[in-house]
């Protein structure tokens, strides 16, 4: 099999600025809410990739209407709300990779009913789905699976929500309890909906996204801490008027990490202390490594104190910039382990089994678990040819063993198939290039 690939020369020093895309949670979610609102949403700083044009594409297959303006300071999307009433009652919905798009817009289409089938890339049928479809079902909707029970592709028909009483597992995605939260106003006609967690709720931080963004469209929902919630009758989604997209936080942790492992400072724009991604405590987890932390409003800034310490953390609650760590910790004094990550199991690809053999190709000494990676750098990192498993994440992480750091010997990095970093930042290589000094 021939692969492209990227070939990146050692890089002794960065340092710079970068101004971030778009959040891929917040663009999501902030979509589906604003086609489900009442009245017309000026999105302003949309990300444009892989994950959120397929949401746009499924949204336009569904009728509802939107436009992009260019403007002097950045792109406007407008789209007209269509107040839970889907124009298109049929469609073929297709999903890419994209967890943030297909599992809330399968929970508004189960609820709103039609005739639509979900589908996504061959690793998206391999992708868990059955919590949140039992849950639906559970409720009066009619979702079947048309391939593997418990995966998509889906098939979504006409149901009737009958129960006023939800429970959903927390523990395999937080993306179902955002899914059902997000299209509990659809179905709190006349009554309340609770909504319950079974299982202990992973990745906490993006349930906080999603609430906080539902209520600037408008929707209040009562939280019992991560056990329960409840949403009042008779709410509507309203548009915001015009609503701003962060930079992404996950993004941010590429930059960060080369800041701290080859000199900085390396500051990025777009999140900082206001953020509401829980991503930005990646920056926390880098300080107790040993690096300095600047940070303002909208800004976060890395250099490096010398060489890093290692670090033994649960990173449940963030799962993606997490993956950085994994190859900090090739920079550091000793082992770091990464625990309570099961989660990264189900993702793009089974990264704690693809983290793993790649780190090792480096030379990292690695041992795997079910829900934990640990890992031991080698006295001298040696650069290698690195599968990515169409894993965004993965080419972005392994980029950063292109830099110099204290024990790092030999020149060029491979990175095949680096295209994949399209599913959240198109633009990565040419952002990465720009601090290489
Ligand atoms: O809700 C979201 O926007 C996301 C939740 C997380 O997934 P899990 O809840 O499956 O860990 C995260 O990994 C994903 O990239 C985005
Ligand atoms: C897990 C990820 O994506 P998804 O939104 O498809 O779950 C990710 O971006 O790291």
């Amino acid at each position: 099999m021939t692969h492209e690939y990227i070939d990146l020369q050692t890089v002794a020093h960065v340092q710079g600025a970068v101004r971030l895309p778009g959040s891929k949670s917040i663009s999501n979610r902030i979509l589906l809410l604003s086609a489900l609102s009442q009245g017309d949403v000026a999105i302003v700083d949309l990300l444009a990739s892989d994950d959120t044009a397929v949401m746009l594409a499924a949204l336009r297959s569904l009728g509802v209407q939107w436009t992009e303006e260019q403007t002097a300071t950045g792109t406007i999307h407008h789209v007209k709300g269509v107040a839970g009433v889907l124009p298109n009652k049929s469609a073929d919905l297709f999903m890419g990779n994209a967890g943030t798009a297909i599992r809330p817009l399968t929970a508004a289409l189960a609820v709103i009913g039609g005739d639509y089938t979900l589908h996504g890339v061959p690793r998206m049928h391999e992708r868990p789905i059955g919590d949140l479809v039992d849950a639906l079902n559970a409720a009066g909707t009619n979702v079947e699976y048309t391939g593997n029970p418990g995966f998509p592709p889906l098939h979504i028909k006409q149901g009737k929500i009958h129960a006023q009483r939800l429970s959903v597992r927390g523990d395999v995605s937080s993306q179902f309890l955002t899914a059902l939260l997000m299209v509990a106003p659809l179905m709190a006609r006349e009554h309340a909906i609770a909504i319950d967690v079974v299982g202990e709720l992973i990745s906490k931080p993006y349930i906080e996204i999603t609430l906080n963004l539902i209520r600037r469209f408008g929707v209040t929902v009562e939280q019992n801490g991560w056990e329960s919630f409840t949403i009042e009758p008779g709410q509507v989604y309203q548009s915001p008027g015009t609503i701003h997209v962060e930079g992404d936080a996950s993004s941010a942790s590429y930059f960060l990490a080369a800041g701290a492992i080859a000199g900085g400072p390396v500051r990025v724009e777009g999140v900082g202390r206001d953020s509401i991604q829980g991503d930005v405590r990646f920056a926390a987890a880098l300080e107790q490594m040993g690096v300095q932390i600047t940070m303002g409003d909208n800004w976060i800034e890395a250099r490096s104190n010398g060489v890093l310490k290692a670090i033994d953390a649960d990173f449940n609650h963030i799962p993606d910039a997490a993956m950085t760590i994994a190859i900090a910790a090739l920079y550091a004094d000793g082992t770091s382990t990464l625990r309570n990550i099961a989660s990264w199991r189900v993702k793009e690809t089974d990264r704690i089994a693809a983290m793993a053999t790649e780190l090792r190709k480096v030379g990292a000494i690695v041992e795997e678990g079910a829900d934990y990676i640990k890992v031991t750098p080698p006295a001298v990192i040696t650069p290698a040819t690195i599968d990515t498993y169409d894993d965004h994440r993965m080419a972005m992480c392994f980029s950063l063993v292109s830099l110099d750091g204290a024990a790092r010997k030999g020149n060029v990095m491979r990175i095949n198939d680096p295209q994949c970093v399209g599913k959240t930042f198109p633009e990565y290589f040419a952002a990465f290039a720009a601090i290489a000094k």
